[in-house]
């Protein structure tokens, strides 16, 4: 299938990025909710994403948004105690799901590891639950980006960049700490309409360049994901890096 060719959007800083990006994501729920849509919204964890939630609390009451109306989840989760602080779902909750009232029933953690016996169950019940609301269609697939190059919890070299037949997987051994994680695969992110990367920092630099070097060029996708995992990962509408001036510094 043929997709729009990546977006890119440099920020002067990380302030200004999680603000253009929260009034960016507010505008995209509203149109979905216009068009009879039920926005299933898919997060990410990180530094660069917790600002962004913070704005979205902040401008999300007066946006139109119906927020008993969005689906939340997680293109990644840590397989960790549900109290942990390192949960994505803990930092997410705290910033925006709870102050903005997004009803219980509509936001789908990866299940935690005092819920689960192992990681790989966990993966095995969030794919039945996305499968029950459309195998993964998000409205908005949002990833931030490793130093590394990963995306989600799909770290180089790791055997979760060739799943091929699952749309969430366990992850163990990840080189970030936690080392044990849930995350989706190429299979889910592939049926998102809009993809947005969220990166920032000078830190991130290399690996945007990387990144999108990489998706500029011919060759196996596979072989190109197994040193740089977020190449070719494209919306079915649109696929936008939003950056601010530091990490776009290498392009
Ligand atoms: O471990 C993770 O890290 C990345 C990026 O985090 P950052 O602090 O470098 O911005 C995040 O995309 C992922 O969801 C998370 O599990």
């Amino acid at each position: 299938m043929t997709r729009p060719e990546p977006r890119v959007e440099v920020h002067p800083d990380a302030d200004t990025l999680a603000t253009t990006v929260a009034g960016a994501l507010l505008e995209r729920l509203v149109e979905a909710q216009a068009a009879g849509r039920e926005p299933n919204l898919g997060l990410t964890g990180g530094t660069i994403a917790e600002a962004i939630h913070r704005e979205v609390a902040r401008l999300g009451p007066a946006s139109g948004v119906d927020w008993s109306r969005v689906v939340i989840w997680w293109g990644d989760e840590r397989f960790v105690e549900a109290g942990s602080p390192e949960r994505n779902a803990a930092q997410a909750r705290a910033a925006f799901i709870d102050p903005l009232g997004i009803p219980r029933h509509r936001v789908h953690e990866v299940a935690s590891s005092g819920e689960c016996p192992t990681a790989e169950e966990a993966a095995d019940i969030y794919s039945a639950a996305i499968r029950e609301h459309g195998a993964g269609e998000f409205e908005v697939l949002m990833f931030g980006l490793g130093p590394d190059g990963h995306l989600a919890s799909l770290f180089p070299g790791h055997a979760g960049l060739r799943a091929t037949d699952r749309i969430a997987i366990a992850v163990h051994d990840s080189p970030k700490p936690p080392p044990e994680r849930v995350s989706l695969t190429y299979e889910a992110f592939d049926r998102s309409r809009a993809v947005w990367f969220l990166v920032s920092g000078e830190g991130k630099a290399d690996a945007v360049a990387r990144t999108l070097g990489a998706d500029a060029t011919d060759g196996d996708l596979a072989t190109r994901r197994e040193t740089t995992p977020a190449v070719g990962v494209h919306g079915v509408q649109e696929t936008v890096w939003f950056l601010d001036r530091a990490a776009a510094s290498r392009l």
